[in-house]
């Protein structure tokens, strides 16, 4: 039996470690708070993030996270992108050099413009062949409530991939491999910035054609953006591209899409913030991401229009008017 340990005991951190235990995984969740480990050991749910969940008996928490990793053959990381390199510098050392290290996170570091699958190998000195990164459309709640969903593992390490693919397979989990971690991960970043523009768009009352519009462009420069670190094309018409923006500029459920509608409809960043207490990696990301382009030479309109709201006090309305008024160019530059 495969023995896992979820690092995050937030939306995702908690239905990731639901999927393992039903595949058939022996599972301990770290929660930094203990109140939410004595939640979930005592009840088997976590009330504060998914109430509905009955997780299964194989889960069990801990706030220890050296008790949480002991024995894990597969660590599975789940803290928000921006706290992950801090919290490596606390418990990474927890983590067997045997086990497979699994990202969830879809962000990139700020300052440091890192990828996930970055941060990791160089805050816990994992070695990238043991380093996989799992996205796709998987909106948390909605695994939650097994309804079926496909996903991507991907690595560099075939062998990698296949056991952590193997460890999440469930009548309602599909994981497909993929050797494109750059790819994959630029695609889960860079979507949640995508839902933010959608979600500011419906909140201002547009509709179904400004969302595809927004939608097809976002992918062109995602697309064109991860070309340039060295992503497959292909990747971007994947589950980790296409699927995941779909999942996640279509749902309500989506933080990203939710706090960009709320921006959309006239509330202040700080209202935004104050109104939501779960990770919406997009608000932060976009600032890392237009860095991360611009060092390339890569064009992210959308994304710098985004980052001017979040981070420059834009109004979303004017954000609208300037990408509509760019100079006309061929479809495919
Ligand atoms: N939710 C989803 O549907 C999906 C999320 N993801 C990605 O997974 C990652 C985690 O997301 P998700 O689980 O949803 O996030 P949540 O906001 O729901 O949970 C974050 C978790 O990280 C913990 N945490 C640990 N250290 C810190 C810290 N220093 N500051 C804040 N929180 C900390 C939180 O603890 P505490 O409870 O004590 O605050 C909580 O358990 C993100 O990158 C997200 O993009 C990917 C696919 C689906
Ligand atoms: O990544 C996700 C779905 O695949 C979750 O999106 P949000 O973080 O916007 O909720």
């Amino acid at each position: 039996m495969t023995r896992a340990t979820v690092f995050g005991s937030g939306s995702w951190g908690t239905a990731y470690a639901a999927i393992l235990a039903d595949a058939g995984c022996d599972v301990t969740i770290w929660s930094r708070r203990p109140e939410v480990a004595d939640e979930i050991n005592s009840t088997r749910r976590n009330g504060g993030y998914l109430p509905d969940l009955q997780l299964p008996d194989a889960v069990r928490a801990t706030a220890d996270p050296r008790e949480a990793a002991e024995g894990a053959q597969v660590a599975v990381l789940a803290v928000p992108s921006q706290t992950l390199r801090d919290n490596l510098a606390q418990w990474g050392d927890a983590i067997g050099d045997d086990a497979y290290v699994v990202s969830l996170m879809k962000g990139i570091e700020l300052g440091t413009t890192r990828r996930m699958s970055e941060v990791i190998a160089e805050a816990a000195s994992v070695d990238p062949e043991r380093i996989v990164v799992v996205s796709g459309p998987n909106l948390a709640r909605e695994i939650a409530a097994k309804q079926p969903a496909a996903a991507v593992v991907a690595s560099t390490n075939a062998m990698a991939r296949a056991r952590v693919a193997e460890a999440s397979a469930t009548p309602y989990f599909r994981p497909y491999t993929n050797g494109d971690v750059v790819g994959v991960e630029i695609g889960g970043a860079v979507k949640n910035v995508i839902a933010l523009a959608v979600g500011m768009a419906k909140g201002m009352g547009m509709g179904d054609n400004t969302m595809a519009s927004l939608l097809t462009r976002g992918l062109a420069e995602t697309a064109r953006f991860g070309i340039r670190l060295g992503a497959d094309p292909q990747t971007f018409l994947g589950l980790a591209g296409v699927g995941d923006l779909v999942a996640t500029c279509a749902s309500p459920l989506s933080r990203n899409y939710t706090f960009g509608f709320k921006l959309g409809q006239g509330q202040t960043l700080e209202e935004v913030q104050a109104s939501t207490k779960q990770t919406a990696e997009g608000v932060k990301s976009c600032r890392s991401i237009l860095e991360l382009a611009t060092s390339v030479g890569a064009e992210v309109p959308i994304v710098e229009n985004v980052a001017a709201v979040v981070f420059e006090g834009r109004r979303p309305a004017d954000v609208v008017e300037q990408l509509m008024s760019r100079s006309r160019k061929h479809e495919r530059s």
